[in-house]
């Protein structure tokens, strides 16, 4: 038993790093600037550009999506940048918690949806790295651990009474697990996550409407914005899929 267990893991990681190889191999280039995401995968992603960037005396500054993000430029020894010196970048590769067969994500299982959502709105290409479990034709198909939503901490109650009044299902605060209480995000706010994944919604509406609700500060639901996402699958091969609306050379 423990034997599969771990055969299967590692077929999991193999898959994130695949995936990782892959899209850094078509989209960096040298002279760039590059939003780093955040999550497990994305450490596969960033391994792949030190080497890159070591082995053809490339150069590129990195823009983190958190503080995991920053540590990992620190200990690649990449250069650290910003979006003051660097309002605009050239890419941004990131992970996903799940991802839709139009590349619609849910991101924020890893609670830095906040910054990388900002980091990705000022990339020219936002390109995602997964393995085969993000893989789904809607969202909620395959993610069950709902929607994250991160709001300023004095007003989480009414807004989860909100969104279970307007919208249903059920919102919880994500607790942290080596701490007692919330988690705390980045930014110093709380997660909240929405338990109801109905694939009939209109997620864009949806988004804009949870946007407009006081006191949530960014959704977990990154829509149009991704290009390309590709996946690692267990059999060593990875799946590219392109948003409906773009077009190859538009990257
Ligand atoms: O959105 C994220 C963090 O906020 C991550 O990108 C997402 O959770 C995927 O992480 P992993 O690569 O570990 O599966």
């Amino acid at each position: 038993m423990i034997f599969f267990r771990k055969i299967s893991t590692m077929s999991l990681e193999s898959a994130k790093k695949v995936a990782s190889i892959k899209a850094v191999d078509a989209f960096l280039k040298s002279n760039s600037v590059i939003g780093i995401g955040s999550g497990s995968t994305i450490v596969y992603a960033v391994e792949r550009i030190a080497e890159l960037v070591k082995n053809h005396h490339w150069k590129i500054q990195c823009v983190p999506t958190s503080f995991q993000a920053k540590q990992l430029i620190h200990k690649y020894d990449l250069p650290l940048t910003d979006l003051e010196a660097n309002p605009e970048l050239d890419l941004c590769i990131d992970g996903a918690d799940e991802v839709d067969d139009n590349l619609n994500l849910i991101k924020g299982g890893g609670g830095c949806l906040l910054q990388e959502k900002i980091v990705a709105s000022c990339a020219k290409t936002l390109v995602i790295v997964a393995d085969y479990t993000k893989n789904s034709t809607y969202l909620g198909e395959q993610y069950k651990k709902g929607i994250p939503i991160e709001v300023v901490p004095m007003c989480y109650l009414p807004i989860i009474k909100k969104i279970q009044e307007n919208f249903g299902g059920t919102v919880t605060l994500r607790m942290a697990q080596s701490k007692a209480g919330p988690v705390i995000t980045d930014n110093g706010n709380f997660i909240i996550d929405w338990f109801v994944l109905d694939p009939k919604f209109n997620w864009e509406k949806l988004n804009t409407e949870l946007l407009l609700m006081p006191g949530v500060v960014e959704t977990g639901l990154f829509i149009n914005m991704a290009f390309k996402a590709y996946f690692g699958l267990p059999d060593g091969s990875v799946k590219i899929q392109v948003r409906k609306d773009q077009y190859e050379d538009e990257a």
